[in-house]
């Protein structure tokens, strides 16, 4: 069956294509892109006022399975995915059990083909049982289709081993992801270390723990030749540090969150248990550093860090709460509300940000509207005007920062493969 995407300005970064343009797709790949195309035969989907973009990709989703299915699991999150136009997802392996082995990576990869709304990917564990104790089968993972490795939720701690996994993982060619907080400066606290904790009497978590836990990273990537992807990064000291190792040729990479950016830690001071998160919200100066490093290169992509929990779980004190919160559902309208809507980023360099560079970094399908490419594809409506509602999330955990918020811009329509699994916030599949 074919389809025509008509009438839309269609913006692939990859190809530094921005034009009203019509894409033909057929099955499930795109097969023409031109002008003004007429396609009888094909059923048409109206573009007319829409930006037209390569399907969104995120590569940093807690979906919770297997074993923590009351906070989420496959068929929501990725149901979740779909609502806010994203058509691929990484999913991060701090489950019970710990996806640090390969029949775990390819059970999980067959049961997305089976239930995922959209596609799934799978990020294997560094450390079996992320206890940062002895490495997992890291070797094994990649071979059933890990597309990256990372204790995501804990900092790999032991030196030797983060340096014999980025050597490990280097063979294959894969990268490692580093949730990047030093321990012992974290632990017990709940929030951003400043003047805000030190007001509402909350144990911080000061932002010289990310610096110190990334430049330690980013010495044993130069050391050891291999690619290194700092996660949420959140911290002025952090950006500076990724700039100058990037300057010097070192291969690392990083990615940010809307949270981190149009967040800060003032908005904790109601006690809202949705405002906690790790890396926690900072203050504003950190906030610029990381505008300033998303404008100049430094942070690479945009991801949601998707950390549903259960209701019972985040209805408690502030202290007690686990950090994280849904984020698939709001992510395109807080980062269209707050970097385009403000004058700060064109719709094209959020696009790369959000689709183009993860692919071109994970070496996922998918980034770019070119023809003989995955027919994945968003529709965005980026004057749309919406109030977050967590009652129509598609996610179990409906806890979000943006409760309430009006935010302009929105995804209106999701194609993976070239199925409309997704138009006007109703998920089809
Ligand atoms: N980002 C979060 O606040 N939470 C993550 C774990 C983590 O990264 O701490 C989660 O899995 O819930």
């Amino acid at each position: 069956m074919k389809r025509l995407v008509k009438g839309g300005r269609v913006i692939s970064p990859a190809q530094n294509l921005d034009a009203s343009v019509d894409i033909v797709i057929e099955d499930g790949k795109i097969v023409q892109i031109g002008p003004d195309i007429m396609c009888p035969e094909a059923e048409l989907i109206d573009a007319a006022g829409l930006v037209v973009a390569p399907g969104l990709i995120d590569m940093h989703v807690h979906l919770r399975e297997p074993g923590l299915e009351a906070k989420e699991d496959i068929y929501s999150g990725s149901r979740a995915a779909a609502a806010g136009g994203f058509t691929t997802i990484a999913c991060m392996p701090n489950t019970k059990p710990v996806i640090d082995n390969a029949i775990l990576v390819s059970g999980l990869i067959r049961q997305g083909k089976l239930e995922g709304a959209v596609n799934i990917k799978v990020i294997g564990a560094l450390s079996k049982g992320q206890e940062g104790k002895e490495l997992a089968e890291i070797g094994d993972m990649i071979y059933a289709g890990a597309v990256a490795i990372s204790d995501d939720g804990h900092w790999v701690n032991n030196a030797k081993l983060m340096r014999l996994g980025l050597e490990y993982t280097g063979m294959f060619h894969k990268t490692i992801i580093s949730h990047a907080e030093e321990d012992s400066l974290v632990a017990e606290g709940v929030m951003h270390e400043g003047a805000v904790s030190a007001m509402l009497g909350m144990k911080g978590r000061p932002a010289v723990a990310e610096d110190i836990a990334v430049a330690r990273d980013i010495m044993l990537a130069e050391y050891t030749g291999a690619s290194l992807h700092v996660a949420h990064v959140s911290s002025r000291g952090a950006v500076e540090l990724i700039r100058q190792a990037k300057q010097r040729g070192v291969k690392v990479t990083a990615e940010v969150t809307p949270q981190h950016l149009a967040l800060t830690d003032a908005d904790v001071t109601g006690f809202n248990t949705a405002m906690k998160v790790n890396p926690p919200l900072r203050s504003r100066d950190h906030v610029e550093a990381l505008l300033e490093g998303l404008k100049d290169g430094t942070l690479d992509i945009l991801v949601t860090d998707h950390a549903p929990h259960a209701f019972e779980e985040k209805d408690v004190e502030f202290r007690y709460a686990p950090s994280g919160f849904a984020g698939l559902e709001t992510s395109l309208g807080v980062i269209l509300t707050a970097l385009y809507h403000t004058g700060q980023f064109t719709l094209p360099e959020i696009i790369r940000f959000m689709s183009a560079r993860p692919a071109a970094l994970f070496g996922l399908d998918g980034g770019q509207l070119i023809p003989g490419a995955v027919a994945d594809i968003t529709l965005i409506d980026p004057d749309r005007e919406w109030t977050v509602d967590s009652r129509n999330f598609y996610t179990k955990g409906k806890a979000t920062p943006f409760e309430g918020k009006k935010l302009k811009g929105k995804a209106v329509a999701t194609i993976v493969a070239g199925n409309l699994i997704m138009q006007n916030g109703e998920v089809k599949i």
